[in-house]
């Protein structure tokens, strides 16, 4: 029998290590292995992201076609310009290829959780304990079969003319799909240049190379990931910052999860008394990925957004978005937005470009657009600003601006977390808010986070520089700073940091009103009256609108229940372990997407 001859689709696992689908190719003693990424135009035109992303995507492909070719000289990444659905068949034929493999998330989760969404960290650690230990990850291999010849001697189609959510990045000709195998025919990396796109901001660079040396460092410093504790690492540090920065990696699959769940395990085993435990400790960090990931299987399309979700509560938000196709609801973040309040809009419109007039949002939102990246903590500051405690915007507003800018975007993540932050599911304290002054000082009162990335504030006395509103006129004129406007007009005038938005007491007291009369009237996403708009007369019925609301005390969030939905689940989960050290069979995880699937190809 003729030996198999398999296409090797890198799709969301740009990695060689821990590759259960890779594994199954090698098994298979191919005579050849086409590793190949084919660009979709859905991924290009459709999902929103800044060069940063692009970047780092381009970096974790270029690191796997190096190591390729490490293990064979003769091979490396192939990468093709066309749609998978409409290339693919042509390759099959043109490459007389026997095999596809790739790799899939896994329902398991969901089936041992009662085919329901996991909502907590408890059910998942509950469906996590019943599928048992989490495998072992496995070593990358240690060669690979040559590819075989590799003809293109068929029409390249076309990328369909749709609209380009990225339109706005590029700055040169839009060159992706000139041609099958790119401009030198070699079936080469792209660059951001043939991507159309200017060059990345950011300083973190993406591969599996620098995410296992990473790695290592992470782990060689045992008392670190031992005891680390995710709501005592500050949102203020920066270079180096106090969490692992390791998510982009896990994003593009070029860092396997089961591989950092086991080497943090190995190392709370050896490190014994006083290692921390789930859902603080580092272990605890990834059960809150594979609960969003399982949440996101259930409910399925619906998960991203708030129309026909019935976990998610609905809110009257400001800014809702526009859904093209209100059956499916499937646009729902796609950025198109209902202006109800020209105030609101500008309160969005100022809170993503960083100039709020808040210094700690402004400089975490500042960040996030130069580098891609901001601590998880900082991303609590700046959503629950945006929505409940703060602007009263709706969350899908504030998941697009991340969607665009964060190098580590991920839908599951993405969403689930400002569900959480906005308190519409997952979580749901909404009279705990973080205050811009109070929460940020509580990290760095010297505030060097602001100096950093608010240069107008960097000579302000440390007494203002939280609250520069406050600033005597003496106090700016020494630090050679004028607050004035919006900072969407004047946002290039050197010397000059603009008003504050809003009273922010005042805010969060509207807000905490709004939100408590929306939980009083209880809509979910898929209730009749929010698909059909009768929810209007509901919350008229229910009295004032937002904008005038009554007001409520509120508490201040310290972020040391950041990440505590529910106190007695975490109970719950410690008592399960033991209290040892996250080692108990509760703290199984199912890693994401790891199964694989090897389909025989019909042709
Ligand atoms: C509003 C909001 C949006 C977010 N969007 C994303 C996103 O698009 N992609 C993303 O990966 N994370 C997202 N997060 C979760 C979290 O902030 C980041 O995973 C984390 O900050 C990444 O930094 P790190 O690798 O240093 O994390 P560490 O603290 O070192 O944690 C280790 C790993 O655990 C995982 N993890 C930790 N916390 C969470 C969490 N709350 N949810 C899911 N996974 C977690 C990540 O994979 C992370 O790399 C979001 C959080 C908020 C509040």
């Amino acid at each position: 029998m003729a030996k198999p001859r398999v296409i090797y689709w890198f799709r969301t696992d740009l990695r060689l290590h821990d590759s259960p689908a890779l594994k199954a190719a090698l098994d298979l003693e191919p005579e050849a292995l086409w590793p190949i990424f084919t660009w979709d135009p859905h991924y290009v035109y459709h999902v929103k992201a800044s060069p940063n992303r692009w970047q780092y995507i381009l970096d974790c492909q270029q690191d796997l076609s190096d190591s390729i070719r490490k293990l064979n000289p003769n091979s490396k990444l192939f990468v093709l310009r066309e749609a998978p659905q409409t290339l693919l068949p042509k390759l099959f034929v043109a490459w007389k290829a026997t095999h596809l493999v790739t790799l899939w998330d896994s329902d398991e989760v969901v089936a041992k959780n009662g085919g329901k969404p996991t909502m907590s960290i408890t059910q998942l650690q509950t469906a996590g304990y019943k599928i048992g230990e989490v495998p072992k990850p496995i070593s990358a291999p240690d060669s690979l079969p040559d590819p075989g010849e590799m003809p293109i001697d068929f029409e390249q189609a076309q990328a369909p003319k749709t609209a380009d959510l990225n339109a706005p990045y590029r700055n040169k000709a839009d060159k992706t799909y000139n041609s099958l195998a790119g401009p030198n025919g070699d079936f080469a990396i792209e660059t951001l240049e043939e991507l159309g796109l200017p060059a990345a901001t950011t300083p973190h660079r993406g591969g599996e190379t620098i995410a296992l040396k990473q790695l290592n460092k992470i782990m060689a410093d045992e008392k670190y990931a031992a005891t680390f504790r995710k709501p005592e690492t500050s949102p203020a540090a920066f270079e180096p910052q106090s969490t692992t920065l390791l998510s982009p990696h896990m994003h593009f699959g070029a860092l396997s999860p089961r591989l950092f769940y086991w080497r943090a395990r190995e190392v709370v085993e050896k490190y014994g008394k006083g290692a921390s435990t789930p859902p603080e400790s580092l272990t605890g960090q990834l059960l809150f990925r594979d609960m969003y990931f399982a949440a996101q299987a259930a409910i399925g399309s619906p998960y991203t957004q708030t129309l026909n979700n019935p976990y998610v509560r609905f809110i009257p938000w400001h800014l809702p978005s526009k859904h093209a196709d209100t059956e499916t609801g499937m646009s729902a973040i796609s950025g198109e937005y209902h202006v109800d309040s020209p105030q609101a809009d500008k309160w969005f419109r100022r809170w993503k470009a960083g100039t709020t007039g808040f210094p700690f949002v402004d400089a975490l939102m500042r960040q996030l657009r130069i580098e891609g990246w901001i601590h998880h903590l900082g991303r609590h500051m700046v959503a629950c600003f945006l929505t409940r405690g703060g602007c009263y915007v709706h969350w899908e507003r504030g998941a697009d601006v991340f969607e665009e800018l964060l190098i580590d975007h991920e839908p599951a993540s993405n969403a689930g977390n400002w569900q959480w932050l906005s308190c519409t599911a997952f979580f749901s304290q909404y009279f705990r808010c973080y205050s811009p002054v109070a929460f940020g000082q509580k990290w760095d009162k010297n505030g060097d986070f602001i100096r950093k990335w608010v240069p107008e504030l960097r000579h302000l006395d440390a007494k203002y520089i939280y609250e520069p509103w406050k600033a005597t006129q003496a106090a700016l004129d020494k630090a050679g700073v004028r607050v004035e406007g919006d900072g969407l007009s004047n946002s290039h005038k050197e010397g000059v940091y603009p008003e504050a938005m809003f009273d922010f007491n005042e805010r969060r007291s509207v807000c905490i009103s709004a939100m408590k009369r929306a939980f009083k009237i209880g809509l979910h996403g898929n209730d009749e009256a929010v698909k059909n708009g009768t929810w209007k007369v509901l919350f008229e019925e229910a009295g004032e609108t937002e904008m005038e609301g009554i007001g409520g005390a509120g508490d201040t969030d310290e972020g040391d229940y950041a990440d505590d939905a529910d106190h007695e689940s975490h109970k719950i989960s410690r008592s399960r372990d033991g209290g040892k050290h996250g080692r108990g069979k509760g703290n199984a995880i199912k890693q994401g997407p790891m199964d694989r699937h090897v389909k025989r190809l019909k042709n």
